[in-house]
């Protein structure tokens, strides 16, 4: 009871808008104005803030914990995962976060993530304009983008636990590098370090809610049992264009939304762990950017990290026709998109069956996309069905500098 009276106090005075519809919050004694939304998912928000002192723009992520700690310790799995792989040019950090009691109901929790605001958008935002506009991308510039996304995913695919004492704990990982970024601000980020020993941070900052037995086929972010300097690797299990933002300087990307980061590989040992990995991928791997062997888990398989290597492949073929590959497929064919990922059914629009070029009504003519042949082949390798068949972040590198290499500058064509 005293701790929802503490919980209530530190939200009236700290976190929450102190008045309704006032657009102020406080996080952790900054306050912002909340400008506008900018976007939504299942459970959470987006709002574009302004540090009302600095009049800096970021995004703050407000992720909704309805079913108190078990909702709260998934929320903050993506805090820690903001900390994990910073610094890094092309996977978003968090700022700061804080969790919040909910007035209304004490068992309900809110967790705000203070993000860096990309005012670009992201690579969906690029693929809708170029509908509407009839324009595509850039080829070339549309590779260097597609080799950040690489370059981000490498860095989880081959993450390495950090060193030291408690560098095997990604909580501990989580904080270390968090009060590096915050270096510049290192009076006012003790006093929130204090804060959170006294009021609501507590359930933030406590190891032991973090380390609970874990439930079978649960997925965290732990790195127990993997020793300093040893590979941990990481799937972000949600690679899509809406989740690849556009640096500011319009040339680097940022993978976001790490709330789906799993390890990797997962040794499917049971039915019930396969059953619990499906229904995971269910709720938080895109549907048309969804690896087959996610759809259907089989007992004895491996799910590794070549998932994220599939959805790779729906995200250039996106960028380059506008849709999933298998989304367009569907649609063509009015068959299920489930089907058309398991049997591996997709094909670039100006191709018919068995990847023959279409013929048009002049006799002797084919149909042209426009879409290089490198470009196709980069799709063609990272749609494979069998995962084994699918190269591995390295070697997509490897092919993806190689194809940038040989491209002409883009409007030199
Ligand atoms: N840092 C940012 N800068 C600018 N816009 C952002 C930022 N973060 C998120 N957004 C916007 O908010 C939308 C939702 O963000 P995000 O994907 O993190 O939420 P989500 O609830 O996890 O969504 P999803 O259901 O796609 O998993 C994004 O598609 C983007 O348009």
């Amino acid at each position: 009871m005293s701790q929802y009276f503490l919980d209530l106090i530190y939200t009236l005075t700290n976190c929450m808008s102190c008045f309704p519809g006032s657009p102020q919050l406080k996080i952790n004694n900054r306050s912002f104005k909340i400008l506008r939304l900018l976007g939504e998912g299942g459970f959470s928000y987006v709002y574009l803030v302004q540090d009302a002192s600095s009049e800096a723009l970021y995004a703050l992520k407000k992720i909704r914990c309805p079913f108190g700690q078990e909702s709260v310790a998934h929320a903050m799995k993506e805090v820690e995962a903001y900390a994990l792989f910073s610094p890094h040019p092309n996977i978003i950090h968090s700022v700061d976060y804080c969790v919040s009691a909910d007035r209304s109901d004490p068992g309900a929790k809110t967790v705000y993530i203070l993000l860096p605001y990309y005012r670009r958008g992201n690579l969906q935002d690029i693929i809708n304009a170029n509908l509407v506009n009839h324009t595509k991308f850039p080829e070339r510039r549309l590779m260097v983008l597609f080799l950040g996304v690489c370059k981000a995913l490498k860095a989880m695919h081959n993450y390495k636990v950090q060193g030291g004492p408690g560098g095997a704990n990604s909580l501990n990982n989580a904080k270390r590098v968090r009060g590096e970024a915050a270096q510049a601000d290192h009076d006012a980020e003790e006093e929130v370090e204090q804060r959170r020993g006294r009021g609501q941070g507590r359930e933030v900052d406590d190891d032991s809610e973090q380390q609970e037995p874990l439930m079978d086929g649960e997925v965290t972010i732990s790195q127990e049992g993997v020793a300093p300097g040893e590979i941990r690797a990481y799937a972000h299990r949600d690679i899509k264009p809406g989740n690849i933002m556009i640096d500011d300087d319009g040339e680097q990307p940022i993978l976001m939304d790490l709330g789906s980061l799993a390890p990797a590989p997962t040794p499917i040992t049971s039915r019930s762990l396969a059953l619990a990995v499906q229904d995971q991928a269910a709720e938080h791997s895109t549907m048309p950017y969804r690896a087959p062997e996610l759809f259907d888990v089989k007992t004895g398989s491996t799910i590794d990290t070549k998932v994220d290597i599939w959805s790779l492949g729906c995200t250039l073929y996106a960028c380059l026709v506008g849709k999933s590959p298998f989304e367009m497929r569907s649609d063509e064919t009015g068959g299920s998109l489930s089907l058309c990922v398991l049997g591996g059914d997709w094909r670039f629009p100006d191709e018919g069956a068995g990847g023959k070029k279409k013929t048009t009504n002049q006799p002797g003519q084919t149909e042209d996309s426009g879409i290089s042949e490198s470009i196709r082949d980069v799709v063609r390798k990272c749609l494979k069905v069998e995962t084994s068949e699918r190269p591995d972040v390295d070697e997509l590198i490897r092919i993806v500098e190689g194809v940038i290499e040989e491209l002409p500058e883009d409007g030199s064509s």
